[in-house]
């Protein structure tokens, strides 16, 4: 018999007073739900001066931005929690620290990150954080080396990957990702004059091609323990700082999905910058998305080819030019899945603010095109991309 019940705002109060850690936890007095991503429940709980000094996450039994009649099991919440202690175990100063999770009632308490903002809403506002995207690259090459192969014994590898499973969620991906965008589907939501570029998309023989071997690798390639939704929405930033939250994607999954996800998301802001801001501000902010790319794609290089060399303990895998010859492999699936993600939010079921909320009708199909044209062509040439400078050169063919 399941004890689960969904958390009102003093439940919340209580949990967080018994779970929290706090020296003086009677001074929490209350909470409010800010839950605004697409699935769970958040509720902030303050103190008696109005601080809020903690984090009471629930997954609800089905999808928040659905309704009841999408059911998705809780076991996302146990996933969730895991992959954040995982990845906090080696990349602690990027990750949000879990303090505890429950999971009959699919609740976690977590660090409260108040002080810092969503990564989104900056890139959306035109405000800067230079050293995000190299942060970002530290994360992911710090979580997805020592979770690999390179770094894990193959016995505990193959335990991690079974404790790991996560088909539910898999699946929303799977069908988001990778089937809904090529087909005619109701979840799909797009304006009608995009109808003709839409079309075109279930119509490209080859672009369905490159789409199903990029899903065939998402099936099938455990190669490291994936966030598995880094999207700007799941980072928050403060001044010199950063820190992944939202991690219940999280599977064995090819390497190169997270960086592509990121990526992707980089793009999806580039694209939307000229109805987000003034002509000369989005003209300065699209050149900082794209140094962000850049300087993510080296940190994320340079660290994982550096912890390759010190720590890989398998001995094939250690073979000299081999770290180099997997890393064109995952930047080749990453510039794919990067393309999926920018076609996914702008035809799929789930969108991102950094276009949507452009308020001129024109101005947001010119940015909704430009997003399907690159999401296209990167899809397409992926594999053909050597170096970020040849990346960066594609992406402004687009522009
Ligand atoms: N650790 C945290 N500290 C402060 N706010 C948080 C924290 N985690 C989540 N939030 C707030 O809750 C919102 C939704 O959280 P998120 O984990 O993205 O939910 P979902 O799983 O539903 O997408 C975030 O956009 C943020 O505003
Ligand atoms: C039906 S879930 C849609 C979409 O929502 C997730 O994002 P988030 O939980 O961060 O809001 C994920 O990207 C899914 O693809």
């Amino acid at each position: 018999m399941s004890h689960y019940r969904t958390f009102t705002a003093r439940d919340a109060v209580a949990w967080a007073q018994q779970h929290g850690g706090l020296a003086n936890p009677e001074t929490l007095t209350h909470a409010e739900e800010v839950g605004d991503g697409n699935l769970n429940l958040v509720f902030k709980v303050f103190d008696n001066a109005g601080i809020s000094r903690i984090i009471v996450k629930q997954a609800l039994p089905y999808v928040r931005c659905v309704g009841e009649s999408w059911p998705l099991t809780l076991d996302r919440a146990r996933l969730e929690a895991e992959t954040l202690i995982a990845h906090y175990q080696h990349c602690p100063q990027h990750t949000v620290h879990i303090l505890h999770f429950d999971p009959a009632l699919a609740v976690m308490v977590m660090e409260d990150l108040s002080s810092y903002r969503i990564w989104r809403g900056e890139l959306i506002r035109g405000e800067y954080y230079p050293q995000a995207a190299s942060q970002l690259g530290e994360y992911l090459a710090q979580v997805l080396f020592h979770t690999s192969d390179f770094y894990l014994h193959p016995h505990q590898k193959k335990a991690e990957v079974a404790r790991f499973i996560n088909p539910d969620m898999c699946e929303i991906t799977e069908d988001l990702f990778f089937n809904d965008p090529y087909c005619q589907h109701e979840r799909n939501n797009y304006p009608a004059a995009l109808e003709s570029e839409v079309a075109a998309l279930r119509e490209d023989t080859d672009l369905k091609l490159a789409v199903s071997a990029l899903k065939h690798r998402f099936f099938s390639h455990a190669e490291a323990l994936l966030h598995g939704d880094i999207h700007s929405g799941s980072v928050f930033v403060a001044k010199g700082r950063l820190k992944a939250i939202d991690a219940e994607f999280g599977f064995f999954g090819p390497a190169g999905f997270d960086p592509g996800t990121a990526i992707g998301n980089l793009l999806l802001n580039y694209c939307g910058l000229p109805g987000l801001l003034p002509l000369r501000e989005a003209a300065d902010a699209r050149e900082q998305r794209l140094a962000d790319i850049c300087e993510f794609w080296h940190t994320f290089t340079e660290r994982f080819q550096a912890l390759a060399r010190e720590k890989t303990r398998d001995q094939a895998l250690g073979c000299p030019g081999y770290t180099s010859q997997f890393l064109n492999k995952v930047w080749h699936d990453a510039i794919g899945y990067a393309g999926t993600e920018l076609i996914r939010r702008t035809v799929g079921l789930s969108h991102v603010a950094d276009i949507d909320t452009i308020t001129d009708d024109a101005m947001r199909l010119a940015c909704q095109r430009q997003a399907l044209a690159l999401g296209k062509a990167l899809i397409l040439i992926a594999d053909k991309i050597d170096n970020v400078e040849e990346f960066i050169a594609r992406v402004r063919q687009y522009s």
